[in-house]
């Protein structure tokens, strides 16, 4: 059987404020640190053997694959780091506190914001110094394909072409891939493999560093996928993940 597993990073220093992130650049906390090492043990208690791994290029998630790669003593792989696999760009919301903006527009803005489809917060100004455009990681990116803000579409269609010409076919001859990343990058990659409906993908609430296995057939069709771990503390997870965007 081969096998794609996707990661959330750790708990980030502004997961732990509870605001919102999309392409900031920022790091692993103490915890988030131990969440990965964790997520790397329980990797390696259930065999997983690596062929090549892909991250985005924000620190989190890069950190939290080298976390999991060192407990899986899997240091070796080839890694690709990609932009395409950042964050969905969270507009001018990147900074604000969730449940502030929650008591501020209601949660059922904020769930439109966080979970809908197609529906993005406002851009940041074409000025603003968070404009991907001055950041020189991304100069080889053209400016027209640099967000400042997007909806889940939006990042399903940056991440496609990466996951179809690259990640996917790679599976052909690996037996196992690992991609580490972020909540909503991730939630793009699991819409398109389970063909979750627009309407149905607003309930999905990845937690951080939780492997999360899909299995495929020798014709890559997909057979199962599964969460690894305790099923009720994954539940409770989800859940505390869905209320990040509610007002106290
Ligand atoms: O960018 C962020 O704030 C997080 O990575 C994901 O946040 P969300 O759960 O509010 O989409």
């Amino acid at each position: 059987m081969k096998k794609i597993v996707l990661l959330r990073h750790g708990e980030s220093a502004w997961n732990k404020e509870n605001r919102f992130t999309g392409w900031t650049d920022v790091d692993l906390t103490e915890k988030g640190i131990e969440e990965a090492n964790k997520a790397g043990v329980l990797l390696k208690e259930n065999g997983f053997e690596f062929d090549k791994a892909y991250t985005s290029y924000l620190k989190r998630a890069v950190k939290t694959l080298n976390c999991v790669l060192d407990k899986l003593d899997q240091d070796w792989i080839p890694v690709e780091k990609t932009w395409r696999l950042n964050e969905k760009h969270y507009g001018d919301l990147q900074g604000l506190n969730k449940a502030e903006t929650a008591a501020k527009y209601g949660d059922e803005q904020v769930l439109v914001w966080r979970r809908s489809y197609d529906v993005a917060p406002h851009a940041l100004a074409e000025d603003d110094r968070r404009n991907p455009c001055f950041d020189p990681r991304y100069r080889e990116v053209p400016n027209r394909e640099l967000p400042r803000t997007e909806s889940l579409k939006e990042t399903i269609e940056r991440i496609m072409p990466y996951w179809e010409c690259i990640i996917f076919p790679n599976l052909m001859t690996a037996d196992q891939l690992l991609i580490v990343a972020h909540g909503n990058s991730l939630r793009a990659i699991i819409k398109h493999l389970k063909h979750i409906s627009d309407e149905e993908i607003v309930k999905l609430n990845l937690p951080t560093a939780v492997p999360y296995v899909f299995e495929f057939d020798d014709d890559l069709n997909l057979v199962n996928d599964y969460l690894l771990g305790d099923p009720e503390e994954i539940r409770k997870l989800m859940e505390a993940v869905a209320n990040q965007g509610k007002k106290k």
